[in-house]
């Protein structure tokens, strides 16, 4: 793959959303989240993507998906691609950083626990619609050490996460080295770093308010958070009338599977109608 695309490099990377093609997503890369909800502390990075179809900028409504009744949020720092490459070393691997965004990767929870109990992939409780809201891009040069900043999180203005990136088992330099030995990082890539403690259950009508503190530049950071780092962003229902059927096999055998395991797609297909 070529480090870069003369077409891609024409795009704006302050907009990297609207045409960015991967969103790589490391779990439990923070020692406390990993030991709330019981899992052991990772040797190396556990991995999972989302669609650019999940992304969602800040002020926009998220979708609640109709088939989850325990929908968590978990605040994250982004780190935008700015140079593609394969094999990255460690020592450069800054260089390819253009900057960062505030999000959140919203996780169904219980679709997840299932999906663990069974070996699936997490792909119905991580990837849908809207489950990657972000904040506008910061540029690389706001947040001059990224490896030392606090993120927060409140629903209805009670704080729920707080945590600092210095916590991060896998530091943002391993990370790109390690994501692009096996994925090919291309520009207006997205990686989102992992969660703090502290996720929690949200619902329709609730408000979730997140920001980025620099420790180590407090004062002068504190402003940027509150101009560019702060995430608002109201919860509301799946519309009755979307639609996941992707399917035209015949319903009662999709009926009969929906009976025996619920977390088959027949449940999309079946579910509201
Ligand atoms: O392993 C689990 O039970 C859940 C893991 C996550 O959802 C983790 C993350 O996405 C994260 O740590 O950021």
């Amino acid at each position: 793959m070529p480090e870069s695309d003369p077409e891609m490099s024409a795009r704006n990377i302050t907009r990297f959303w609207e045409w960015g093609r991967k969103i790589i997503c490391v779990g439990r890369n923070y020692a406390d989240h990993a030991l709330e909800l019981k899992n052991a502390i990772p040797k190396e990075p556990v991995l999972f993507l989302k669609p650019p179809s999940a992304y969602v900028k800040e002020g926009s409504p998220i979708l609640l998906p109709f088939y989850t009744s325990n929908l968590h949020h978990e605040v994250e720092l982004g780190v935008v691609v700015g140079k593609g490459g394969t094999a990255i070393p460690q020592s450069s691997a800054m260089e390819h950083v253009a900057g960062y965004v505030l999000c959140l990767d919203l996780t169904a929870r219980d679709v997840q626990e299932e999906c663990k109990a069974k070996g699936l992939p997490w792909t119905l409780a991580k990837a849908f619609n809207t489950s990657c809201p972000i904040s506008d891009f910061i540029p690389k040069e706001k947040i001059p050490d990224p490896g030392s900043v606090n993120l927060w999180l409140k629903v209805n203005s009670v704080l729920k996460q707080q945590g600092s990136t210095s916590q991060m088992i896998f530091s943002i330099p391993y990370l790109i080295s390690y994501i692009s030995e096996i994925i090919s990082l291309e520009e207006g890539d997205l990686i989102l770093t992992g969660t703090p403690k502290g996720v929690s259950s949200v619902q329709e009508h609730d408000e979730l308010q997140a920001g980025i503190e620099d420790i180590k530049h407090f004062e002068v950071c504190h402003e940027v958070v509150f101009l560019i780092g702060a995430l608002k962003v109201p919860l509301q229902a799946f519309p009755q009338s979307v639609s996941f059927s992707i399917h035209t096999a015949n319903k009662s055998k999709l009926l009969y599977r929906h009976k025996q395991n619920h977390l088959t797609p027949a449940l999309l297909l079946l579910s509201p109608h």
